[in-house]
């Protein structure tokens, strides 16, 4: 961090790597894969994987689309994707990775056609949890429910939920529903759950799992060929304790019961997590978990002056821009404050990584949007009308109506550049290669 933002560890996880995959020839040589969709779903760690994502993409100078201001700081979610919902100063990209609702045909229109799908499921429970208390104040569903009660909800949820209503989608398999699927399909459907899980397996290369965010990441890092430090992130978007609840008995097999397409999905991407886990060798796994733990802990003690850093509420925080959304008064999502002698001794570099991993979700989108939007005006007189995106003729200016449920974003206008790779330095990761395959290409064939 003290010698121009790049974290050297790589060679340490060489030493400590997987023998077997080391010993490959050409793996050194490969490239980082850049053209990657992730599906941010809801309350499952995406916004910690989307500030990863972020930061991937302006360290490499690729292109993030992003949503035109209509949108919000997501694309128009809860309404199908389209490439409508994409700012054409964000084309044509590399990366996408805000809140949306999947819709396979309108991303392959839009993204490369080596483009690596990846997105990350949470465990029912937890993340009904979760859905409750941050959504309380906006969905009908869970604002019905007397005393804010979740046992009560789950005593009798059609009491409180309406399938069509403005917002039902936080309260009923949100995941199904991010993924583009239905998710007011009955428990006794089990031809449309089997079906769907094993589309959403041909769709993406990587199921992540958020309890196993760590171990996800090791796989994602071989699935794209990417070092250790790319993989880097402070966790963002937590609540405080005092808003969590935890779980009485019986109440997580009663969510599991009302989502139960979430519930399929879970159990099936876990196993195959820990299958994948284990084709690329325990050992190799924790140490690359353990080497990833050590390094993250070294980089907030940099950042947060020698100490590890105080999570603080939104009013705590001085600096505006690194204070998280709260949906409502009653739930406290926490953040971070840099201390304000960050400057000494620390590159105008590592200031700006430090900054970048506690930025929230609606900031980063909105700093991103502005510096992608300089670099497409710069770069708009050298180009030829050819060398446009096809998305980007015509600009299009005229958006269907829709209410934002979410936190409202200020997005200014915004790039695009086209690369696809990026030059990987052979140091350390000599031989790691993934024996996860892309599925882009099957996923282009369908
Ligand atoms: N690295 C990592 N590992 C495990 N869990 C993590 C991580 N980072 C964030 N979190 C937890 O994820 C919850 C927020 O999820 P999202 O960022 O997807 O929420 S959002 O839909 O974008 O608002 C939120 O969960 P709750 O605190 O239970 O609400 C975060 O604490």
């Amino acid at each position: 961090l003290h010698h121009g933002g790049h974290f050297s560890w790589t060679m340490e996880a060489f030493h400590l790597g997987c023998p077997a995959l080391r010993s490959h020839p050409a793996a050194g040589l490969k490239p980082k894969h850049t053209n990657v969709a992730f599906l941010k779903t809801h309350k499952t760690a995406s916004t910690t994987m989307q500030n990863l994502l972020f930061r991937f993409a302006e360290h490499n100078n690729l292109t993030v689309a992003l949503p035109v201001q209509a949108c919000s700081h997501q694309f128009c979610y809860p309404r199908s994707f389209t490439s409508h919902f994409v700012h054409s100063h964000t084309l044509p990209p590399n990366i996408i990775t805000s809140h949306m609702r999947f819709n396979k045909a309108e991303l392959q229109r839009l993204m490369p056609n080596d483009t690596i799908y990846v997105t990350i499921l949470r465990e029912p429970g937890s993340m009904f949890e979760s859905l409750f208390s941050y959504y309380n104040q906006y969905c009908q569903s869970f604002k019905r429910v007397p005393n804010g009660s979740l046992e009560a909800f789950l005593e009798e949820p059609w009491r409180y939920y309406r399938p069509d209503e403005k917002d039902s989608m936080y309260a009923r398999n949100t995941l199904t529903f991010d993924l583009g699927g239905d998710k007011d399909r009955p428990a006794t459907d089990v031809v449309y759950a089997r079906a769907f899980v094993a589309e959403v397996e041909r769709v993406f290369s990587l199921v992540m799992i958020a309890e196993y965010f760590d171990e996800s990441l090791v796989l994602l890092r071989h699935l794209l060929s990417w070092d250790l430090d790319d993989i880097l992130y402070f966790k963002l978007n937590m609540r405080t304790p005092s808003s969590k609840r935890s779980l009485t008995p019986g109440l997580p097999a009663k969510i599991r019961a009302w989502n139960s397409l979430d519930a399929r999905l879970y159990d099936h991407f876990n196993a195959s997590l820990w299958r994948q886990l284990s084709a690329l060798g325990p050992a190799c796994v924790a140490r690359e978990v353990r080497l990833l733990r050590r390094a993250q802990e070294r980089l907030m003690r940099s950042c947060f002056g020698g100490r590890m850093p105080l999570l603080r509420s939104a009013a705590q925080i001085k600096n505006k821009d690194l204070r998280p959304w709260q949906p409502s008064g009653k739930v406290d999502i926490v953040g971070y404050d840099l201390p304000v002698n960050l400057s000494r001794g620390f590159s105008s570099q590592a200031q700006e990584l430090c900054l970048k991993l506690i930025m929230p979700e609606v900031q980063y989108t909105r700093v991103l949007l502005r510096s992608q939007s300089l670099r497409y005006r710069r770069s708009y007189q050298l180009r030829s009308p050819q060398q446009s995106h096809p998305l980007q003729q015509p600009i299009r200016t005229v958006l269907p109506r829709h209410r934002s449920q979410q936190p409202p974003a200020a997005p200014g206008p915004a790039s695009g550049t086209g690369s696809t790779s990026t030059s990987k330095p052979a140091a350390g990761t000599q031989g790691w290669t993934t024996k996860i395959r892309s599925k882009s290409s099957q996923t282009q064939a369908s």
